[in-house]
C-alpha cells in the first residue's frame, strides 16, 4: 500500500488498485493545487505496475465523494492568471487519469460536485450509490464561475449538449437515478456494495463509449451545425432574459462550450481555463463566494451561544393552509420528522396532505426520489381537527390567521394539550412575538419562526426570540429549521422583524412611484433589470394587496410614519382587488389574461386616480426603491434587530431574492460607499420629505468612511 498526504493506493489480490482519497483534517474532500504532485507520483507507480488490471477511485470520507475545488483556494487568487493556472492544473491531472491504459472507475457516494464531478467524468466509468446524500452536479455558476477543469467539455460529450447546458447553466444537482437516466453514471447501487460493484466493472475492462440516445429533434439540434447554432442562440436569448446581463458567467459558459463543440476539446479546454481565470476575478463571483462562506459559517451556529438544541422527535402544525401545508411538507420530507396537522375542518387537512402529495409526485416523476421514499415521507404526515396526537409534539408551529387574540388562544391551547417542554413557534409575519406570548404560562417556550412563501422553495426563516424566550428554545428551533433545509437567521423581536421591514419600505416607494404616474410594467421591469426575480408590483399581486394593507398599519404604528402606505391603495381593496388569488389586481388573470403574456389591467389606473405617463428612467425608479431598502437595513442593524451585516445580507437574498450578485444590502452599500448612499438619500429627502431621512449609523459610517465588511 502506498500513501501520500491525501491519497492511498491499495492493490487487491484480483489486481485492482483502489485509490482512496481522504484529506486529513477536513470534513469533506476538496481539491487543492497541492494534489497535482501527489497524483503524479501515484500515477507513476500505477504506470510502472504491469500486473494491474484496473483501478477504482473512492473516497475515504463517510458521506462525501469530492465537494469540488477548494473555494478558499480560489478566493485567495490575486490574478486571473493564477486562477487560470489552477483550472489548467486540474485539466492536466484529469487528462492523465483519462489516458490511463487500464480502466478507472469512480465509486461515488455523497456529494460529487464541481471539480469532484470533473474528476469522475475523466474516469472511464461511474458507479454511484442510491443514497439521498449522493448528488452530482457542476454548481460553479452559482459561485459566478464555470467548471474550470474540463467540465464544460466532458459533460456535453457524456450527456449531450442540451442536458449539459441545462446542468452547467443552472448548477442543478442530480440524484443518482437521475444521473443514470442522463447517462452521467453507469450503475446505481446501495452503499454497502459500492466498492464491489466498482471493482466488478473495472475487471470488465475499459467500456466502449456508447453514442448518446437522442430523438429526431435532438439529433437535428445537437448533430448538425445549423441545429447547434439554433440551440446556442436560443440558450443565449434565454440566459440574457434570466440574468438581465447581471451575471457574466452564463454567457462565458455558452462561449466556452461552443468553442469545444466547434473546434474540438483542446481549444475548448484552453478557452475554459482562460474564462475560469477571468471569472474568478469578477466582483460578481466574489459576492457569490461570500455567500458560500457566510452560509457555511452559519450552519455551525446554534443561535444561542453555547446552548445545545434538544432533539425534536415529533412536530405539529396548526392550520392546513398554504403556509401550514408547506411547513408540514418540509418537516416530513426534509427533516424526516413525523408531523401532525390540525385544522378547524377536515378540508383544511386534506388540502395540506394533497399539497404534499403533489409535490412528492413531481419529485418521483423526475426520479429525484423513489416510490418507497415518497410513501415513507407521506406516512410521516397525519391530521386531525382536534388536539389528538399533539401530547408528544416537541414543537408546534402555528400558521393561522394574522390575529393576535387567536394566536394567544393557540398558545393557551398548546400549553393545555402538550408537554411542559413543547415549543410554541409562531409563523406570524408582523405581530411582535412578545405580544403573542403575553398571556403564556411558559413564555420561555414561545418563539417566532417566520417562513416565506412558497415554503418548500424559499430558503430563509427568521427565528424571533422575544425577551423571555429561553436559549434552549432558540437553539432547538434553529436546529429544527435547519433540518427542514432552511437557513435560519435569529432576529430581535419587533414589528416586521427584518425581512418584511426592509421589504415594506421598498414596496411603498414602488407604490409612490406608481402614484406619480409611472406605468406598472415599467416599475416592475426596472427592478427585474436591477436583479430581483420579480418586480414589486407583481410581488404585491402575488402576496396579496390585502396582506400588504394589513401589515402596513402595524408597521406604521410600531415604527413610524415612513411605513404608512399611500392612501390611494385603500381604493384597490374597496374595488375588490386583492391580487392574483382573486384574479383581480394590477395585472390580468384568469379568463382576462392572454396566454404567455403578462398584461397590466389598465382599469387599475382609474381606480387609483392616475394617468400613466412614463417620466423617470429605469435607473431612477430602481434606485429610489433600493435606497429605501438599504437605509432601512442599516436601521435594523443599528437597532440590533439583526445581529450582523452578514445576517442582513443572507436574510435579504434568501428571503426576498435581493440580487445575489451584489452580495446583499450591506455588501452593496460597501460597494456603493456609505457617503454615496447618504448623498442620494439627502437629495431624495430634500425632494420628497422625511421618509428618506438617513439612518444615524449610515451618517456615522459615511463621516468615518467605514465599511460593514473589512
Ligand atoms: C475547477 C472547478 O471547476 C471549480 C470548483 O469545483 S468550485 C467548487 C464547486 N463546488 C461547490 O460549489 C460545492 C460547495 N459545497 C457545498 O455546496 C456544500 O458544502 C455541500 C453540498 C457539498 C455539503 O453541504 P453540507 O453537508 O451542508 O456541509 P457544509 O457544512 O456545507 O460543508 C462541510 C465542510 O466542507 C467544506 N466545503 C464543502 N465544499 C467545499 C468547497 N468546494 N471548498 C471548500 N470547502 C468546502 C465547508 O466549508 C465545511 O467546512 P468546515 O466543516 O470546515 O466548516
Amino acid at each position: 500500500m502506498t500513501t501520500t498526504n491525501s491519497f492511498s493506493l491499495q492493490i487487491r489480490d484480483d489486481q485492482i488498485g483502489v485509490i482512496t482519497m481522504d484529506i486529513a483534517g477536513e470534513s469533506m474532500n476538496v481539491l487543492k493545487a497541492a494534489f497535482a504532485d501527489e497524483i503524479s507520483a501515484l500515477l507513476a507507480e500505477i504506470n510502472a505496475n504491469t500486473q494491474l488490471k484496473g483501478l477504482v477511485f473512492i473516497s475515504g470520507k463517510a458521506d462525501s465523494f469530492i465537494a469540488g475545488a477548494d473555494i478558499s483556494m480560489l478566493d485567495g487568487c490575486k490574478t486571473a492568471e493564477e486562477a487560470q493556472a489552477i483550472g489548467r492544473m486540474g485539466q492536466q491531472m484529469f487528462a492523465q487519469l483519462e489516458q490511463l491504459s487500464i480502466p478507472l472507475v469512480a465509486a461515488i457516494h455523497g456529494p460529487c460536485l464541481g471539480g469532484g464531478l470533473e474528476l469522475a467524468m475523466a474516469c472511464h466509468a461511474r458507479v454511484a450509490t442510491n443514497d439521498s446524500k449522493t448528488v452530482l452536479g457542476l454548481p460553479e455558476v452559482q459561485l459566478g464561475l464555470l467548471p474550470g477543469s474540463g467540465g464544460t467539455q466532458r459533460l456535453p460529450r457524456l450527456v449531450g449538449l442540451q442536458k449539459a447546458l441545462d446542468m452547467i447553466l443552472t448548477g442543478k444537482q442530480l440524484r443518482a437515478a437521475q444521473a443514470k437516466k442522463a447517462g452521467l453514471v453507469d450503475e446505481v447501487v446501495p452503499n454497502s456494495i459500492l466498492l464491489d460493484a466498482a471493482v466488478k466493472r473495472a475487471l470488465k475492462g475499459k467500456p466502449q463509449r456508447e453514442q448518446i440516445k437522442l430523438n429526431l429533434v435532438g439529433k437535428v439540434l445537437e448533430r448538425t451545425p445549423f441545429g447547434r447554432n439554433v440551440l446556442f442562440s436560443q440558450a443565449r436569448k434565454q440566459t440574457l432574459k434570466k440574468t438581465q446581463g447581471n451575471y457574466p458567467a452564463p454567457l462565458k459558459i455558452l462561449d466556452v462550450i461552443k468553442t469545444g463543440v466547434d473546434n474540438g476539446m483542446q481549444e475548448g479546454l484552453a478557452a475554459e481555463a482562460k474564462a475560469f481565470g477571468e471569472l474568478c476575478m469578477t466582483k460578481e463571483s466574489a459576492a457569490l463566494r461570500s455567500l458560500f462562506f457566510a452560509t457555511t459559517q452559519m450552519k455551525k451556529e446554534s443561535g444561542a451561544g453555547d446552548t445545545k438544541p434538544n432533539k425534536v422527535r415529533k412536530a405539529a402544525v396548526l392550520g392546513g393552509g398554504l403556509m401550514g401545508g408547506g411547513i408540514a411538507n418540509v418537516t416530513a420530507t426534509k427533516a424526516g420528522i413525523p408531523v401532525r396537522i390540525k385544522d378547524i375542518n377536515q378540508q383544511g387537512i386534506s388540502n395540506a396532505l394533497k399539497y404534499s402529495y403533489s409535490l412528492l409526485q413531481k419529485k418521483f416523476k423526475r426520479r429525484f426520489i423513489s416510490k418507497t421514499e415518497m410513501q415513507k415521507q407521506l406516512l410521516l404526515m397525519t391530521g386531525s381537527t382536534d388536539y389528538s396526537g399533539f401530547h408528544d409534539a416537541d414543537i408546534v408551529v402555528e400558521a393561522v390567521f394574522e390575529d393576535l387574540a387567536l394566536k394567544q388562544q393557540m398558545v393557551a391551547d398548546i400549553e393545555q394539550h402538550c408537554a411542559e417542554h413543547t415549543i410554541f413557534a409562531s409563523n406570524t409575519s408582523s405581530l411582535p412575538i412578545g405580544q403573542i406570548a403575553a398571556k403564556a404560562t411558559r413564555p420561555e417556550n414561545v418563539i417566532g419562526l417566520h417562513y416565506f412563501s412558497p415554503v418548500d422553495k424559499m430558503p430563509l426563516v427568521e427565528v424571533i426570540a422575544h425577551e423571555k424566550t429561553s436559549a434552549e428554545t432558540i437553539a432547538t428551533t434553529v436546529a429544527f429549521a435547519r433540518k427542514q433545509g432552511k437557513t435560519p437567521i435569529v432576529v430581535k423581536d419587533g414589528a416586521g422583524f427584518y425581512v418584511n421591514r426592509i421589504l415594506a419600505l421598498y414596496m411603498n416607494e414602488a407604490a409612490n412611484i406608481l402614484l406619480e404616474g409611472e406605468p406598472v410594467e415599467k416599475i416592475d421591469k426596472a427592478l427585474v433589470k436591477f436583479g430581483f426575480p420579480v418586480g414589486p408590483v407583481t410581488l404585491l399581486d402575488e402576496v396579496g394587496i390585502d396582506v400588504g394593507a394589513k401589515i402596513s398599519p402595524i408597521l406604521a404604528t410600531e415604527l413610524g410614519e415612513r411605513f404608512v402606505a399611500p392612501a390611494a391603495f385603500d381604493k384597490l381593496l374597496a374595488d375588490g382587488r386583492k391580487g392574483k388569488k382573486t384574479e383581480k389586481g394590477f395585472y390580468l388573470y384568469g379568463k382576462n389574461a392572454k396566454k404567455g403574456k403578462k398584461l397590466v389591467d389598465e382599469t387599475v389606473y382609474r381606480v387609483l386616480g392616475v394617468t400613466p405617463a412614463p417620466r423617470l428612467n429605469t435607473d431612477e425608479i430602481a434606485s429610489r426603491c433600493m435606497v429605501q431598502m438599504l437605509n432601512e437595513a442599516v436601521r435594523t442593524l443599528e437597532e440590533g434587530i439583526i445581529a450582523s451585516a452578514r445576517d442582513g445580507d443572507i436574510g435579504a437574498i434568501f428571503g426576498i431574492g435581493f440580487p445575489p450578485f451584489l452580495g446583499g444590502p450591506f455588501r452593496y452599500i460597501d460597494q456603493l460607499g456609505a457617503a454615496n448612499l447618504l448623498a442620494q438619500l439627502r437629495n431624495l429627502e430634500s425632494r420628497f420629505g422625511s421618509r428618506f431621512a438617513p439612518a444615524a449609523l449610515l451618517v456615522q459610517m459615511a463621516e468615518q468612511q467605514q465599511k460593514f465588511y473589512a
